[in-house]
């Protein structure tokens, strides 16, 4: 289990993490989200040993990563958004190098290279110089040596980088094997990984955790797309005593966007709507329901605690 307790971390004046806290138990593979900014890298830098924090706790298991930060790096795995590969060296003598810093005895060394070179796909590419290697298989090098000794945490920086489709299939699944036994935080910007992939989500902004929830607790709202003959005041007089329709406003011409509540059931909303302008008399030539998606869930967060700070 991972404990994040009251983290934060400056840069000279800058506040980049401000006051973090977050709990991760086994097996859960946690999307941490956020703008370019927000500070997700600094906080993956500080539970991968990388960078202290300057004040709070990260306790990994119960070990505190400030005073057993050998300990606990021989028992994590850390994909960086940009991995420092040496060029000079094949894939082969990579990974034991990386084995090494990972303290794994030689008897378990061999195998377990094996092991991950089988889960990344790089048994053709054993000899071959790093500098030679295409993008993805680079990202497949840098996702070898983070699983490496089967990490306890694992800690994921946009994993699926470079790679085609049926590779970032196959990194998914690789993936949902590690959490089995394993904790495993995923920053990605791509919303279809978090949804195929994570059961939580941390948001980040401006440093600040805004958001912990598990993905199926997030319902999100629904627009309705509607066109007819009707002007907007009217709409508005026709609904405003429906409290699910959140907001009503124009698009084009006969043309509106109804906003309804996230708790409602949109399909029964939705015929209701159609009966009252049909009663009412109006030509109804457009309904449309749309589900938002995680990216516009998300967008629509950021702006509702933009509005918040400048009130
Ligand atoms: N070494 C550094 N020195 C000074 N400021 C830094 C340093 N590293 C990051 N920052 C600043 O700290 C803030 C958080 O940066 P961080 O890299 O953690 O964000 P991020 O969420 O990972 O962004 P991205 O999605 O763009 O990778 C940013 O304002 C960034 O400019």
């Amino acid at each position: 289990m991972l404990q994040v307790q009251n983290i934060s971390r400056r840069y000279g004046s800058h506040l980049a993490v401000d006051d973090v806290s977050f709990t991760i138990k086994k097996g859960e593979i946690i999307g941490l989200l956020g703008h370019n900014g927000a500070g997700k890298t600094t906080i993956m830098k500080m539970l991968s040993g990388y960078l202290e924090a300057d004040s709070g706790q990260i306790l990994l298991d119960g070990l505190d990563i400030q005073q057993q930060r050998r300990l606990i790096q021989q028992q994590l795995g850390y994909l960086p958004e940009h991995l420092p590969l040496y060029p000079d060296m094949t894939v082969l003598d990579y990974l034991d190098y990386a084995a090494s810093l990972k303290a794994l005895s030689s008897e378990s060394r061999a195998a377990e290279i094996r092991r991950v070179v089988a889960a990344t796909m790089l048994q053709d590419k054993l000899e071959a110089k790093i500098e030679t290697l295409s993008r993805g298989y680079k990202q497949r090098l840098s996702v070898a040596q983070a699983i490496l000794g089967k990490p306890r945490l694992l800690i994921l920086d946009e994993p699926t980088n470079g790679l085609d489709p049926s590779q970032t299939l196959q990194m998914r699944e690789l993936i949902q094997q590690i959490a089995q036994d394993a904790t495993v935080i995923l920053s990605t910007h791509i919303m279809q990984e978090v949804q195929a992939l994570c059961s939580r989500v941390l948001l980040i902004q401006q440093g600040r955790l805004v958001l912990d929830r598990a993905l199926d607790a997030l319902t999100p709202d629904s627009v309705l797309q509607l066109g007819c003959d009707i002007p907007l005041e009217a709409l508005k007089q026709l609904l405003c005593d429906m409290p699910q329709v959140l907001a009503v406003k124009p698009q084009s011409e006969h043309c509106f966007r109804l906003e309804l509540a996230a708790d409602s059931d949109h399909k029964a909303l939705c015929a209701q709507v159609a009966q009252r302008l049909v009663n009412a008399g109006h030509a109804l030539y457009q309904l449309h329901l749309q589900q938002q998606d995680l990216q516009s869930l998300f967008s629509s967060h950021h702006q509702k605690t933009e509005v918040k700070d400048a009130a």
